[in-house]
């Protein structure tokens, strides 16, 4: 039985494998699903990242643009004194966005300006361009009036004159840090670049990032630069793609969750179970009942049992606690009705008396009332064939006795059906239910009719149940009876009613009916033989 019921559950290596399944498959899918999606954010973040920065480029080369065109117009007062241009300069300065001034100056000495240089002595020198370009651009960290706030000075030469057109970084550093990406975008002007808080800084300082990349300006000479750390880009992944990391993330819990709950329910023997009723693998067998004093048999009890296809036969101590326990046991009893009542009414035996035939019911299939249905259907398919139909209830599980089962009781001795309390003595409450449940039959447990050979006190007890079930007119069917002794004791205290190995063991259909054959070819009704001494002594 053991080995039966390990075959039917799953192995420990089974649930090595299971546990595997259920965890391998959910962090694969998870580290598969983040990984894609880490992907996927590395190019969104790249592409908005280029497109900001093309943005920005195009953006600063229009301030250059104006810059350019401020130089140029400037450069063509050269010819001029100061006192004479500081004015048009002034409206120079004043005419574009971001440009603040524009200075003239000669050999590499400031000459003009319309700034209030109060603190400048002229002349007061500047850098000069280097001698074969044009014209420049370069990043300064201030200015002569503002040393703090760094400045683009865009330089144009016409001659040994060279204009100086001074623009503020402010609106720029502020555009950048706004569209950074989460990451610091940067204008980077030959080597310097100006940082996200408004200083220059010599390029060398800065470390390559995890993402990086440089777009130039096509007219002027800079470009700029984001460098983004390995944190930032897990930070922007998070910012940006963070709910659908969740969402991977609560996918891969509900698909474990999914895969544990469908292993366990197919690896359990309650699935195994629910298969096997669906492939017919659960067969009815028939024990007979006998009438030991005329020696025939008197009706059958229909016990189960499942025919695996690789465990061979198993018993039903095995699966009928667990099918008790989820309910299966009422589709299998009714498979079982089904099945017996087809087999009856296609048999061409035919018997001299009502044949009792009796199913084992438990309490959950009377109390859901569906027991009168399906006693019904039985009936109406053995109709013509002499059955009585035995309902056996076992008192090991408990009764709940309310005004339902009472009211089920009632339908079913309305239909002529018996019901007999199983296994008598062993359980919860045999004489109560005896009284509240209108009981035909007792059916005296085997561990009793065992006792019989066991001396005067055992014998007592079963006395003591076969006379209550007289006085209170119950018929006694004894079960297990296993020898001749016990039957003969049974027979003296007038239960001929009688079911056990001395006549037949449970037997499946077609070896039934080679039983059935021979027991009605070879015996005639018998006598039973008289008893042995000890038994007639003891009585
Ligand atoms: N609800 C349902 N319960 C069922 C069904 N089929 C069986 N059962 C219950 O399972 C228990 C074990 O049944 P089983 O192994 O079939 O044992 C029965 C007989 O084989 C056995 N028996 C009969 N004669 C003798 C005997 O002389 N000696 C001996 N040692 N055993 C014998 O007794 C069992 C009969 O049981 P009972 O129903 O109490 O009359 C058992 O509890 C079955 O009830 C089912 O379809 N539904």
């Amino acid at each position: 039985m053991r080995s039966q019921l390990e075959a039917l559950v799953p192995s420990r290596i089974a649930n090595h494998y299971r546990f595997v399944l259920w965890m391998f498959i959910p962090l694969v899918l998870l580290i598969a699903s983040i990984s894609l999606v880490t992907v996927v954010a590395h190019h969104s973040i790249i592409a908005k990242a280029s497109h900001d920065m093309n943005s920005m480029v195009a953006f600063i080369d229009k301030i250059m643009v104006n810059a350019d065109h401020t130089a140029l117009r400037s450069l063509t007062l050269i010819d001029r004194p100061c006192r004479d241009i500081v004015g048009p300069l002034q409206l120079m300065s004043l005419k574009y966005p971001l440009v603040r001034s524009v200075n003239l100056s000669l050999h590499g000495l400031l000459y003009c300006t319309p700034v209030p240089l109060q603190p400048l002595s002229f002349p007061h020198r500047v850098p000069s361009l280097s001698d074969d370009s044009a014209s420049d651009i370069r990043l300064n960290r201030g200015t002569v009036l503002f040393p703090d706030f760094a400045v683009i000075v865009l330089r144009k030469r016409s001659g040994d004159f060279t204009a100086g057109v001074v623009i503020d970084t402010q609106y720029i550093r502020h555009t950048m840090n706004l569209l950074g990406s989460g990451s610091r975008m940067l204008l980077v002007v030959n080597n310097m670049y100006l940082t996200p808080l408004g200083e220059v800084e010599p390029v060398k300082s800065l470390s390559r990032g995890f993402v990086s990349l440089k777009v130039p300006s096509a007219d002027y000479p800079f470009k700029l630069r984001l460098d983004m750390t390995l944190n930032e880009f897990i930070h922007s992944v998070i910012d940006i793609y963070g709910y659908v990391m969740l969402l991977c993330f609560c996918l891969a819990i509900i698909i474990s969750l999914l895969i544990h709950h469908w292993l366990q329910a197919s690896s359990s023997l309650y699935f195994n179970m629910r298969q096997a009723l669906e492939r017919k693998e659960f067969k009815a067998y028939f024990q007979p009942i006998m009438n030991a004093r005329e020696g025939y048999c008197s009706g059958i009890e229909v016990l189960t049992r499942w025919c695996h296809p690789t465990d061979g036969t198993v018993s039903p101590d095995i699966f009928i606690p667990l099918a008790e326990k989820s309910g299966l046991i009422i589709p299998l009893t009714q498979q079982l009705m089904r099945d017996v009542a087809s087999i009856i009414s296609t048999t061409p035996v035919s018997w001299r008396h009502e044949l009792h035939v009796a199913f084992n019911i438990t309490a959950l299939h009377l109390a859901s009332r569906q027991i009168v249905e399906d006693s019904k259907v039985f009936l109406s398919v053995v109709q013509g064939k002499r059955i009585k139909l035995i309902l056996e209830l076992t008192e090991r599980q408990f009764i709940d006795v309310n005004d339902t089962t009472l009211g089920v009781l009632k339908e079913l001795k309305a239909l002529d059906i018996g019901v007999a309390m199983d296994d008598f003595g062993t359980g919860y409450s045999g004489l109560s239910y005896l009284n509240k449940m209108n009981i035909d039959t007792i059916k005296l447990d085997q561990s009793f009719v065992a006792m019989i050979e066991k001396g005067n006190t055992a014998k007592i007890i079963v006395d003591v149940v076969i006379n209550l079930a007289s006085q209170l007119d119950i018929e006694v069917v004894a079960e297990g009876v296993e020898n001749t002794y016990q039957q003969n004791y049974l027979l003296s205290k007038n239960v001929q009613y009688q079911q056990g190995y001395l006549f037949a063991r449970p037997m499946p259909m077609l070896s039934f009916s080679c039983w059935w054959q021979a027991e009605n070819t070879h015996q005639p009704a018998q006598m039973p033989p008289p008893l042995p001494r000890q038994v007639q002594s003891d009585h």
